[in-house]
């Protein structure tokens, strides 16, 4: 039998990314495709993936590959269960095809982090030396290498490379190769993800046996009459601050420390020995070796006798380290559908397999058919995945899914450990779990039996990989699946990306609507022009009808929540009398002023710097801050409404994943009024109390260079809109805005995705945006500007030069120009723009190195 095997060690063929081995015979019954397996390749030993096993076309391979090659054998298989499903093999090949990224490069994507291993050489003494040989020849390394391999055994090439520094680890190496005194063999080294295992210590003597063994122990403690106090200090372990205290001062525990010592041994043992089996015998916990010693003072040599008198035994017992843990997560039954809802779940459970897009106004309940059109799924014993955006796994969407399916929902994303990551990986590919929720790249979890992918929020950016090759769409690859596994894709939305709706149109997805909210209407939107209020003398950042609802708000015991898109107090610091605005020196970005801290802060690099009190450019003291953070909104609401309760909901005020739920849980419980945040809350949140939403500023986004700024700016607009009224009472939103009359608000203020649509689809085609045009963005970044200058013309020439000679109609460049975000993180970046409607065969022949390639991107700055 053949293999094919994918390694990331053999550099990149496209036309070739697999390697043929032979099957040993004794390993022919247990290779499964999928299987990590170790493999010679040159000197080493490398780590693949098993790809393709050729058992009856065998024969043919061999004639193909030629006579004169010679196969090596694999050398083992690491792990008998697959890594990869076969479905996860033809995704990674189409992946690798249309985001032109090495196939090793995707595969080694969908495993869990820390699963791949190292190889390396280890060095022994070999067969043929032996001890008192003549070393006269032999360098002083050598000898002395000789030596350590005698203590310890083994010693690997990297050990040997920190104990003698690289150039002489070298010579070294080639003097082992002349002389034949140490073997070199090549080795895979354990991978960093592993199973947690802790040591259990259990009693395993039968209670006769237990009760022989315990008069005997009684026995040896009898000759000698003890205190009672120093039965106590011996069981008793030393609390932690005596012990760390005990180190410095002179110990207060001395003096019975000595007098245990005169004691006799035997009986220490004894004591120990019984107050051990007393409490393994007590309790219905196990106790771990560590705890029974702190415990009873029983040192591991005592363990050591109790096991060799087979009186306990030990066992190991593997730790799930469940991202979950200490969340109570309350259960829930399924809803009586409405009719809608109702047609959702039937039309994903038909047998038609295209895919759906489930547009459904925010608060239609498309929640709820996603877990029952799941639980019809599980029920005939298929799986299901859920693709959420990131910031949702910190709130509800993860509390819906585990508290309809308890124990039965697995987690991914990449705020997880490597370790709980292992954990959750290991129980969907056990099939211990029916339902994998988690951001983009949950998609790739080796769930058996898939029958269901949902994406939730599927107009969501995070949904796409946008630096790091592959530069995938989870949406595109989830439709792929789709077609591999003849299952059901469902992306749902209340504002589907333009393209996917352009898609629907075209027939290449069903439509299912949710037209109207469960139980109640959209919320009216009001717009307030803010011009109006300046002239009116207004020069608040809330204006007069803002201020009005919040006051009612707050008067009926009802919350708000107030949204704009940026952080800090003021959004830059500008001198008003020669315009100076102070900017990140890496990135050119203007800075932010944080109040709490009183720092400058680049929003993008978070570099820090301190706050100006004169301008830098003509030295006057007109310095000041200008824009709007959700600080300073915070601070000028407490003014307004010094009884209010406040919440902050930012980058700030959560950095980790654990804050983000905190904060939820609060403003879900009522302990604010009114919650402050940027566009992280306008993610799917339900919160019956909210009857206000207000928008402060609705202008930052419009305005935007991007083919897609508004998109982004309405999705934006709707979604928060949308938090508003889903409960009994009935909702309220007010839009402030300089441009009350941009096409983006208008419709926003309507909910009205349709007619938004209509405006903008049109736009794309007029200006051959896609979808009617592919892109692919190149970007290249350097420390020097002219050499992204030099880098964007010479590859532009190239590509013009490529478009000609394959004939491509219709394609053309956008730049070379530099990036919107000129400078990031201190260097410079260049794009260039291809766009047109097959690009695909140029990428495959456009070398690029050193260039960002990013394949459909969903924005263009
Ligand atoms: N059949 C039903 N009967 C009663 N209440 C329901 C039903 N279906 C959903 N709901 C409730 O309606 C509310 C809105 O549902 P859900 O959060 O799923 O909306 P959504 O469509 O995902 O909205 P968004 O796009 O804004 O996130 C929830 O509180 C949910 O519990
Ligand atoms: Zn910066």
């Amino acid at each position: 039998m053949l293999a094919d095997v994918l390694t990331s060690a053999a550099s990149w063929d496209s036309e070739r990314p697999l390697l043929t081995y032979l099957v040993p015979l004794e390993l022919e019954t247990t290779v499964r495709i999928g299987q990590l397996v170790a493999i010679p390749y040159g000197e080493r030993l490398v780590e693949g993936i098993l790809w393709v096993l050729h058992a009856e076309d065998q024969d043919e391979l061999l004639a193909e590959l030629g006579a004169e090659v010679t196969l090596r054998p694999l050398h083992a298989i690491l792990d008998p269960e697959p890594a990869l499903l076969p479905h996860q093999l033809a995704l990674s090949q189409w992946i690798s095809a249309y985001y032109v990224t090495p196939l090793a490069q995707v595969a080694q994507m969908m495993l869990p982090p820390g699963l791949m291993q190292r190889s390396q050489f280890v060095l022994r003494l070999s067969e043929t030396y032996e001890p008192g040989q003549d070393l006269q020849e032999s360098s002083l390394h050598l000898r002395a290498l000789l030596g350590l391999l005698h203590e310890e055994g083994e010693v690997d090439d990297a050990r040997l490379k920190k104990l003698l520094g690289p150039a002489r680890a070298k010579a070294i190496l080639q003097e082992i190769k002349h002389s034949n005194l140490i073997a070199r063999d090549p080795r895979l080294y354990a991978p960093k993800a592993r199973a947690r295992t802790k040591r259990l210590v259990r009693l395993c003597a039968d209670e006769e046996r237990l009760a022989a063994w315990k008069r005997h122990q009684e026995e040896i403690l009898q000759p000698v009459e003890l205190e009672p106090a120093y039965v106590v200090a011996a069981l008793t372990p030393l609390p932690a601050a005596v012990r760390s205290a005990a180190r410095r001062a002179p110990n207060p525990w001395e003096a019975t420390a000595t007098m245990l010592e005169k004691e006799d041994k035997a009986v220490v043992q004894a004591r120990r020995q019984l107050a051990a089996v007393e409490l393994l015998q007590q309790g219905a916990t196990p106790w771990t070796q560590g705890a029974l010693s702190k415990a009873t003072g029983l040192t591991s040599a005592q363990l050591q006798n109790m096991l060799r008198e087979q009186i306990v035994k030990i066992e190991t017992e593997e730790l799930r380290r469940d991202p979950l843990r200490g969340r109570s997560i309350p259960a829930s039954a399924p809803l009586p559908l409405t009719a809608d809802q109702a047609r959702a779940v039937q039309a994903i459970l038909a047998a038609d397999k295209t895919p759906i897009l489930l547009h459904g106004v925010t608060g239609s309940g498309k929640t709820e058919v996603y877990l029952q059109a799941l639980a019809a799924l599980i029920a005939k014993g298929k799986r299901g995945i859920i693709l959420v955006p990131e910031i949702a796994l910190t709130t509800q969407a993860v509390q819906r899914v585990a508290g309809r399916f308890p124990e039965r929902v697995a987690i991914i994303h990449s705020d997880l450990s490597i370790g709980e990551r292992y954990d959750e990986w290991r129980r969907i590919r056990a099939g211990e779990v029916d339902i994998v929720i988690g951001s983009r790249s949950a998609l790739f979890a080796p769930l058996p039996d898939l029958g269901l992918i949902i994406i939730d929020e599927e107009h969501e950016p995070a949904y796409k990989q946008g630096e790091l090759r592959p530069t995938y769409h989870a949406r595109e690859c989830a439709l792929i699946l789709g077609q591999l596994l003849d299952i059901p894709v469902v992306l749902g939305s209340a504002t589907p990306a333009v393209e996917t709706f352009y898609r629907a149109r075209q027939g290449e997805f069903r439509l299912v609507e949710l037209p109207g909210r469960i139980g109640s209407a959209l919320p009216p939107v009001e717009v307030i022009d803010l011009r109006n209020e300046l002239h009116a003398g207004n020069t608040s950042i809330l204006s007069r009808r803002l201020q009005e609802e919040l006051e009612r708000v707050l008067a009926q015991g009802q919350q708000a929540i107030l949204f704009l898109n940026r952080r800090g107090a003021a959004s830059c610091v500008l001198c008003r009398d020669c315009g100076f605005v102070a900017v990140c020196d890496a990135c050119d970005l203007p800075l932010t002023y944080h109040a709490t801290e009183r720092i400058l802060l680049c929003h993008y690099c978070g570099k820090r710097s301190k706050v100006l009190h004169f301008c830098p450019s003509c030295h006057s003291s007109s310095i000041r801050y200008f824009g709007l953070g959700t600080e300073k909104v915070q601070e000028t609401i407490q003014r307004l409404f010094p009884q209010a309760r406040l919440l902050r909901w930012d980058r700030d005020t959560a950095r980790h994943r654990s804050a983000h739920e905190q904060l939820l849980e609060r403003f879900a419980n009522r302990e604010a009024d009114i919650l402050i945040g940027t566009q992280m809350i306008a993610k799917g949140l339900d919160l019956p109390g909210v009857t206000l939403v207000g928008v402060v500023s609705a202008d930052i986004a419009l305005n935007l260079p991007d083919y897609s700024a508004a998109e982004r700016a309405f999705t934006l607009l709707t979604q928060v809109a949308g938090r508003a009224g889903r409960g009994s009472q009935a909702g309220h939103v007010i839009i402030q805005t300089f441009n009350p009359q941009h096409f983006c608000i208008e419709l926003a203020s309507r909910h009205d995705y349709h007619a938004f649509y209509a405006t903008e689809i049109e736009a794309r085609q007029r200006y051959g945006y896609p979808p009617f045009r592919r892109f692919v963005k190149f970007t290249y970044s350097h420390e020097q500007r002219h050499r992204c200058q030099n880098e964007a013309l010479l590859l532009s020439e190239r590509l013009t030069e490529w478009i000609a000679r394959l004939g491509l109609r219709e394609t053309s460049l956008v730049g070379p120009a530099p990036a919107f975000m000129e400078r990031m993180r201190g260097k410079y970046r260049w794009q260039i723009i291809l766009r047109g409607p097959d690009l695909h065969q140029l990428l495959r022949v456009i070398d690029a190195p050193g260039w960002e390639i990013d394949i459909d991107p969903i924005s263009t700055m």
